[in-house]
């Protein structure tokens, strides 16, 4: 996790340092003032992945609706770096687990079939925030590739978990679980690659 103070740009990118995220910008004089933006750092990105959560739309045939959660996960993630963009995705999970109605459509608990999903977007967040920290976030190209691995974890986790709780084969999981959120992942894949190097530009006009 940041101190809050930016010691680090051996190197730069278009005027902002490689080896920082976006979150490193917002400034921190001193090492509780650090303390307190990374604290409502993590309790943002989990509030915002509850609300992205809430735009839930069902699919046909299939358990697991359409959801914003992947890119809320994964915005947090290389915004945040991987420290705490762990943390964020870690309290969403066990807030719902402990009853927080902010999983998808208000669901909470950990008894659901696509609970796996969620583990995925803890995983994901937190390589998406080490590649981040690596300029993975930089320039088109680059994010689109740090989003593709995200993605491909939430799904790693995600599918072969809900082919175990609902004991569905794992080709079926497949086709309900991977397959119909294909085009609208690409599509929140794309908002990000427009999103992040876009800030990054921003940031390094007004340093
Ligand atoms: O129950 C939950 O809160 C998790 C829902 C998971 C939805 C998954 S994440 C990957 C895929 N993309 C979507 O838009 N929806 C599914």
């Amino acid at each position: 996790m940041s101190t809050g103070r930016l010691t680090l740009p051996h190197a730069s990118h278009g005027g902002t340092p490689i080896g920082a995220v976006l979150a490193d910008l917002l400034p921190a004089a001193t090492a509780s003032r650090a303390r307190v933006r990374d604290a409502a750092l993590v309790l943002g990105g989990a509030a915002l992945t509850g609300i992205a959560a809430q735009i839930a739309v069902p699919v046909p045939g299939s358990p697991v609706p359409v959801t914003g959660q992947t890119f809320a996960a994964l915005l947090v993630g290389a915004s945040f770096g991987a420290g705490r963009g762990l943390l964020s995705l870690a309290l969403y999970a066990l807030a719902g687990i402990a009853g927080m109605p902010w999983f998808a459509a208000g669901a909470s608990g950990a008894g659901g079939a696509t609970f796996g999903y969620i583990l995925g977007m803890l995983l994901a967040a937190t390589v998406v925030g080490a590649l981040a920290r690596r300029g993975g976030d930089r320039g088109v190209l680059r994010t689109a590739g740090t989003m593709a691995a995200g993605t491909a974890l939430i799904y790693a986790v995600g599918v072969p978990y809900l082919a175990l709780s609902t004991g569905m084969s794992f080709g079926q999981a497949v086709a309900v679980g991977l397959v119909p959120f294909l085009i609208g992942d690409a599509l929140k894949a794309a908002l990000a690659m427009g999103a992040l190097p876009t800030a990054w530009k921003l940031a390094g006009r007004r340093g």
